[in-house]
């Protein structure tokens, strides 16, 4: 539709939608009933959205998701475990039934609903609601956060892993810890959607704690494999490594990826939820090491969550979008901007390769 075209139906569509009267209609004709309480219910959710995440935080808090993963547990039982009047404890329950976190059964026992058992073999995202506690501080207040230029209680928290290329071991281990555990989230999907096995040594830049380059061992037996991250990081994958028994398979490095320079000799490298982290400048810088690094026809595979990403989009720009402002640094991009920065960088042939959840992960390939 022609820009002109576009703005006046908009316009017009929005006059209609705005009338009390014709929300009035809406909601009584038969016609438009059902489409009416849709859409008023999606506008209340958008309005109540922060009340449903602080019901599923309180839940993970009061212990509630491991009492009940066995199965069904009576009320009394649940608030003594939560150490909850029982009265606020069936408050609890009652609105998370709401959200299909658990189910009432008779004799006041109550068993996990289907989002509920979907969280017990997920436990990325018991991780990440934990963290969201520091999230939500820093947009208590989102203009303050938007004039601040970014940089809130989770960036403070997580300054080493912002551009400063520091970081002591105490710093890294919380930080390292949540990463490893939501990293299951995106590994598969990136596993799945590109051929490993066709390379010879596989380095991952920014590989954290190693739970990447543990899986691509286990999925993928035959390439060399090593991971590269700030030195306190490496050393701390280097130790899980150790620990599963994978020191012979996988070399871990400590170093700086914007200062460069990477270690060379492999032909295929990793970028896995590392660019959004950065903001143009020092992405490029990165993106320009990985270059160097690589021989002619070497591979970059960089795997994270964009913006825009099909049936996904409140994903990319609304949560990835202020999450990184609180974080001090970057944004989600649309795999249109990583391939072209890629370009920038000196790759030729960088393309958009589709997993099966973009929710959680994008991918871009790119060639040397
Ligand atoms: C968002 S985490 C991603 C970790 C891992 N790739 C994953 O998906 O779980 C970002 C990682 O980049 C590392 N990092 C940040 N700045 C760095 C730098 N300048 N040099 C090397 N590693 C850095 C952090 O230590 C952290 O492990």
């Amino acid at each position: 539709m022609k820009d002109g075209w576009r703005e006046g139906f908009i316009a017009r569509r929005n006059r209609v939608l705005a009338s009390p009267r014709f929300q009035r209609f809406a909601a009584r004709s038969w016609l438009t009933r059902r489409v009416a309480r849709g859409k008023a219910s999606a506008l209340f959710d958008l309005v109540a959205g922060f009340v449903y995440s602080q019901t599923l935080s309180a839940f993970l808090e009061a212990g509630m998701l491991d009492r009940m993963a066995a199965g069904p547990v009576p009320l009394d039982a649940l608030a003594d475990h939560a150490s909850l009047p029982v009265e606020a404890t069936a408050r609890l329950l009652r609105a998370a039934a709401t959200l299909d976190l658990v189910e009432p059964l008779a004799g006041d026992r109550w068993v996990l609903g289907g989002a509920g058992a979907a969280l017990l073999g997920n436990r990325g995202i018991v991780e990440m609601v934990a963290h969201h506690r520091l999230l939500y501080a820093d947009l208590a207040d989102p203009l303050a956060l938007l004039r601040k230029g970014g940089g809130g209680t989770l960036g403070g928290y997580w300054h080493y892993a912002g551009a400063s290329g520091e970081g002591d071991a105490a710093e890294v281990a919380g930080y390292s810890a949540l990463m490893a555990a939501s990293q299951p989230l995106v590994a598969d999907q990136v596993i799945d959607s590109y051929r490993f096995a066709a390379h010879r040594r596989i380095l991952d830049v920014g590989g954290g704690e190693g739970a990447f380059a543990l899986q691509l061992a286990r999925r993928v037996p035959e390439p060399a494999l090593a991971m590269f991250d700030l030195p306190a990081v490496a050393a701390r994958a280097e130790a899980r490594f150790e620990s599963a028994g994978m020191a012979d398979r996988i070399a871990a490095h400590g170093g700086d990826f914007i200062t460069g320079p990477l270690p060379q000799g492999h032909d295929c490298i990793t970028l896995i939820r590392i660019l959004h982290d950065h903001d143009d400048a020092p992405a490029l810088r990165l993106l320009r090491n990985i270059h160097a690094a690589l021989p002619p026809g070497g591979t970059l595979v960089i795997g994270e969550p964009m913006a825009d990403a099909p049936g996904a989009k409140r994903m990319g720009d609304a949560y990835f979008g202020w999450y990184l402002l609180a974080m001090g640094s970057g944004r989600p991009r649309p795999a249109a901007e990583i391939i072209a920065m890629a370009k920038t960088a000196g790759f030729s042939g960088a393309r958009s390769v589709s997993t099966a959840l973009p929710l959680t992960t994008g991918m871009v390939v790119a060639r040397r």
